[in-house]
């Protein structure tokens, strides 16, 4: 079955040859005044423009505007848009109603009769005829064909037909007059000293109707107060929140000796869209966050979540996100306490999360001394050697991308840290090269490192042979364990060692000697957030 009723009263067509505003402010302008197609055409198309690709289909769904793609049915197809829109010199129209299904809007340019007659028009739902009037915007345009040509290819076409090239709002009447259905623009709107005005009048002249424009995540409070987690949903277990969700702010019962950490994760900095889910992007902000908790021996109890959110994240990615926030939660026995969605920039997800300390001790950095030994809970290197293996699009160690996927807040750990009274500890985020730096700054030490002792890692191994890296660089250069570094006598820690297999020394606690920090590989640089 093939759409025959598209509304092509008013049907936009993205400039990608403007030094005004990108395609997606030229589409929001367009749907806001009205147009019921945007046609995402851009020559030049690469894979970094997919993301803007996709917030414009976002766009059109959200308010019920036809989303074509230019020239690209398999990218129309990737988009999940309506349909494709063909000329005389792309794929065959046929084709594309075999690639998209029968309930895609196949489009094809015939610009006069004879490329009318050689058309295959049967798979298709509409044309598109011009150019009707002079046209900059399209270098290899042919001739204008003027009224008298569209209206004769509408009388032969038997399908709606929609007239592009030089339309301005005046000269929407006369098209219509002549038979179309619609007219297609680009440069009146987008090159206009005023898009918006210039849309408006479009709208005007073809009759349809301005809407007020949605984000793609604006009804999203109340998909957010549903899974946040109302007093006695069953999801709040211990009680903790006296008012939760709905309401300015949370009333949280009492919290015996109250631990509150904050932390924010930014897209293109500590999460790439590219390499990981929604969902894996709000498990992991959300284990960074109860990591601080874990180095410091606190019971986690709340986490509160604001989101900065562009356009170009869908309700359905905030839904995600917020599936991993929940994957976190449920491993750690903490419920989500409120939050707060705006609109940004960039995706970037704040967390604040809650715990209640333990009832005798609190470490801190400062606490190290000479003599003591320094100890990691687990591997390190292996979440940075994934993020290699993501930036490389290698698929052979499944185990190392987990790793950086979906690190794990030590709190097993600490609890035997912290019935062994050991009380200087920190959770290895930056990479151990610079967290270890911290510990022997604040504790006034010479931290002296010494990675020869870690345990055999195969996959990490293997990794570091075939990358032609020393596992020590990786070790300490890498960050985003989440493993826990401390420090204690040596003897303290022959017992721990029982209780926590894994963990393992990584060097000493020395007397100050200048240097806060001997020992780390060569050319060795903490894998900072910062750049
Ligand atoms: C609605 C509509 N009509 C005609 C065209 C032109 O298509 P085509 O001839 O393939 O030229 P390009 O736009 O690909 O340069 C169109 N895009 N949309
Ligand atoms: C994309 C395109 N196709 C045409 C055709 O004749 O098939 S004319 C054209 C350019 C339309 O841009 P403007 O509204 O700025 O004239
Ligand atoms: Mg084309």
């Amino acid at each position: 079955m093939k759409n025959t009723r598209i509304d092509l009263r008013f049907y936009f067509i993205t400039d990608d040859g403007t030094s005004g505003s990108g395609p997606l402010e030229q589409a929001k302008i367009a749907i806001a005044a009205g147009a019921t197609v945007v046609q995402y055409r851009n020559k030049a198309f690469s894979d970094p423009d997919f993301n803007e690709a996709q917030a414009i289909a976002q766009m059109c769904a959200i308010h019920g505007v036809r989303f074509i793609v230019n020239d690209d049915m398999i990218l129309a197809r990737a988009l999940g848009a309506d349909g494709v829109h063909l000329g005389q010199q792309d794929a065959d129209p046929a084709l594309a109603r075999q690639i998209l299904g029968p309930g895609a809007v196949v489009g094809v340019s015939a610009a006069n009769l004879e490329e009318l007659a050689r058309t295959d028009t049967a798979p298709c739902d509409y044309l598109g005829t011009g150019p009707v009037f002079a046209t900059g915007t399209k270098a290899d345009a042919g001739e204008a064909i003027g009224l008298h040509g569209l209206s004769e290819v509408v009388r032969r076409s038997g399908l709606p037909v929609v007239a592009i090239g030089g339309i301005f709002p005046e000269s929407v009447e006369a098209c219509m007059e002549s038979g179309a259905d619609g007219v297609a623009v680009i440069s009146a709107i987008t090159r206009a000293d005023d898009p918006a005005a210039a849309a408006a009048r479009f709208a005007a002249a073809c009759g349809t109707r301005p809407r007020v424009l949605q984000t793609p995540w604006q009804d999203e409070f109340l998909l957010i107060d549903q899974i946040l987690g109302q007093p006695g949903d069953g999801r709040d277990p211990q009680g903790l929140l006296q008012v939760g969700a709905g309401d300015d702010a949370a009333l949280l019962a009492d919290i015996a000796r109250p631990v509150i950490t904050t932390d924010t994760q930014h897209e293109n900095i500590h999460f790439r869209r590219f390499w990981q889910s929604f969902f894996e992007i709000g498990y992991k902000a959300a284990e960074t966050a109860f990591s601080d908790l874990a180095a410091c021996y606190a019971r986690p109890l709340a986490l509160f979540v604001n989101l900065s959110l562009p356009a170009t994240v869908s309700r359905e990615n905030v839904t995600e996100i917020y599936q991993g926030i929940r994957k976190s939660l449920a491993a750690c026995g903490a419920v989500l306490g409120g939050g707060n969605v705006s609109s940004g920039q960039d995706l970037a997800i704040d967390m604040f999360a809650v715990g209640s300390g333990h009832g005798r001790i609190f470490p801190v950095r400062s606490a190290a001394r000479p003599g003591f030994g320094l100890y990691v809970t687990g591997p390190l290197g292996r979440a940075r050697a994934g993020l290699e293996c993501l930036m490389q699009g290698d698929f052979a160690f499944p185990g190392l991308v987990e790793a950086f996927k979906y690190p794990m807040a030590r709190f097993d750990a600490a609890a035997v840290l912290a019935d062994h009274r050991v009380a200087c500890v920190m959770d290895i985020s930056d990479g151990l090269a610079g967290d270890v730096g911290h510990l022997a700054q604040a504790s006034g030490i010479t931290a002296v490192l010494d990675l020869c002792r870690a345990p055999a890692d195969p996959e990490f191994a293997s990794f570091c042979e075939k990358y032609q890296k020393p596992p020590a660089d990786v070790m300490a250069e890498g960050g985003e364990d989440y493993e826990l570094l401390f420090a204690c006598p040596p003897e303290v820690f022959a017992a721990i060692g029982r209780k926590l297999p894994g963990a393992f020394c990584v060097g000493t606690c020395r007397a100050y000697n200048g240097e806060s920090v001997r020992g780390l590989p060569e050319a060795i640089e903490s894998f900072g957030h910062t750049a």
